[in-house]
């Protein structure tokens, strides 16, 4: 996918469902857009819906789906239903797995891990043999329900000094209110961001969009 080559911080909004949020994040200089392939999550949606989506998306903006341990059959269907760009794995898949998926879809796929204290950085390592990307999110709380999406950061001075040989984004708490801090501490060139652009649960709000992805210093599209 080439760079949008607009300065600031990539921006992934991620858990799309409804038009008018798809356009705010297009407009304001997202260069990742994000639909949710999880039944329980909030902002699940179907695949038609997606494609539907997907078609709204003009070139250049990456539209990734992110799945969570899903198998063959559900990402031959899925992958058969909506254009995608790059998969986003945020299970327990493991790096074979990973490969597996990069192998039999020929789609980039980015790699979620959790991450809550130091040792957990060390996977962080072993994905990055085999995925295009890394996404390194704060480690869901024990018993959580979802495995990401949880409006929960991470100390990020864990990061402070570390670097890998592929792109990495930063997720998990970003806000509006708290991305520039996120960047200073972590050197981070792209963001996921997610329930820090709600009204409510599951719910995007445009205003919020647009007020992410300027703190992140990106310039908006002018028409
Ligand atoms: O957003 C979800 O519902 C979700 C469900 C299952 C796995 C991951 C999910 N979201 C991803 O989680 C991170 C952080 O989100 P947040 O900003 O803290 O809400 C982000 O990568 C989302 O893509």
């Amino acid at each position: 996918m080439p760079d949008t080559g607009r300065g600031g911080a990539r921006v992934k909004i991620c858990g799309l469902r409804q038009p008018a949020a798809l356009d705010a994040a297009v407009r304001a200089g997202a260069a990742y857009v994000g639909f949710v392939f999880f039944a329980r999550s909030p902002r699940a949606i179907a695949p038609a819906d997606a494609a539907a989506l997907a078609a709204q998306v003009p070139p250049g903006v990456c539209k990734v789906a992110l799945t969570v341990d899903a198998d063959d059959a559900a990402l031959d269907a899925l992958t058969g239903a909506v254009p995608l760009d790059m998969l986003q794995l945020h299970g327990s898949e493991t790096p074979a797995r990973v490969a597996a998926v990069r192998a039999r879809y020929g789609l980039p796929v980015m790699k979620a891990v959790g991450v809550a204290d130091a040792p957990d950085l060390a996977a962080l390592d072993d994905f990055a043999q085999v995925a295009d990307q890394l996404l390194i999110d704060a480690r869901p709380p024990t018993g959580a329900e979802l495995p990401g999406g949880n409006g929960l950061a991470f100390d990020w001075r864990l990061l402070q000094g570390r670097r890998w040989p592929l792109p990495w984004m930063l997720a998990g708490g970003l806000t509006p209110a708290n991305v520039a801090e996120a960047v200073r501490l972590t050197g981070a060139r792209q963001l996921d961001v997610s329930s820090g652009v709600e009204s409510s649960r599951g719910v995007k709000d445009p205003d919020r969009i647009r007020a992410f992805i300027a703190a992140a210093g990106v310039p908006a599209l002018t028409a």
